[in-house]
């Protein structure tokens, strides 16, 4: 399959939004790091609330398949993906733990295959025109723009954008919630991804509500 279809829901999880891909999912895409698995599910929930559903867990600590686990379990709003999916092995241990989307920061064929075996939608990572080209090549039509603010940011996408219309793209890498506008206006962008309304300090402060506020400033983008 391509990227362009959300699955239905895992029993215990509620419907995706409605929009049938990744990209149109929220307009942000919180991206998490998750030290403590004990701080998945107040996370999850705190995100929710502050209206955005769609969450990126990254695979970069070992707490991170067991918070992809516990929010997909217990917090049946939240539509939760995987990030740095950079190996086979890692699609199929997220997917496993009930990640319903999959993000990397770049792509091989292996790990292509592996993705489009899943079952899930998934965005894998570009950074340059012939990237682009090459995932058109094998049929995929969306993916991430990573690192967008060093890559070129919006000027990089929007000069796309002429040649390549048929590309969508979720721009991650240094986005703020003053620059996400100007990606959100371009119109090969479906969505930004970016962790400003994660803090660090917030999560290891718990500070729940703190995130909610930077999540419900986030998802007003939307506007
Ligand atoms: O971990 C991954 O899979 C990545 O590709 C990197 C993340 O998407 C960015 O690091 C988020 O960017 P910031 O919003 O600048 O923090």
């Amino acid at each position: 399959m391509t990227s362009s279809a959300v699955p239905p829901a895992a029993p215990s999880a509620a419907s995706a939004p409605s929009g049938g891909s990744v990209l149109d999912l929220a307009p942000v895409v919180p991206v998490v790091v998750l030290h403590d698995v004990a701080d998945a599910v107040p996370l999850a929930r705190a995100l929710v609330a502050g209206g955005l559903p769609a969450i990126e867990v990254t695979l970069r600590t070992p707490a991170a398949l067991a918070s992809i686990r516990a929010m997909a379990a217990e917090v049946p709003d939240a539509v939760v993906g995987a990030g740095t999916v950079i190996s086979p092995e890692h699609v199929r241990d997220t997917v496993d733990a009930g990640a319903r989307f999959l993000v990397s920061p770049g792509w091989t064929d292996a790990l292509l295959e592996a993705m489009k075996a899943s079952g899930v939608p998934f965005l894998p990572g570009v950074s340059t025109t012939s990237e682009v080209v090459a995932l058109l090549e094998r049929g995929v039509h969306e993916m991430k723009f990573f690192p967008a603010e060093a890559a070129g940011g919006t000027a990089y996408l929007k000069a796309l954008s002429a040649p390549l219309p048929q590309a969508r793209f979720c721009p991650t890498g240094g986005i703020s919630l003053a620059s996400a506008p100007s990606y959100l206006a371009l119109p090969n962008v479906g969505c930004v991804g970016g962790s400003w309304m994660v803090p660090g300090d917030a999560v290891a402060a718990k500070d729940w509500d703190r995130v909610a506020r930077l999540a419900a400033e986030a998802s007003a983008l939307a506007g």
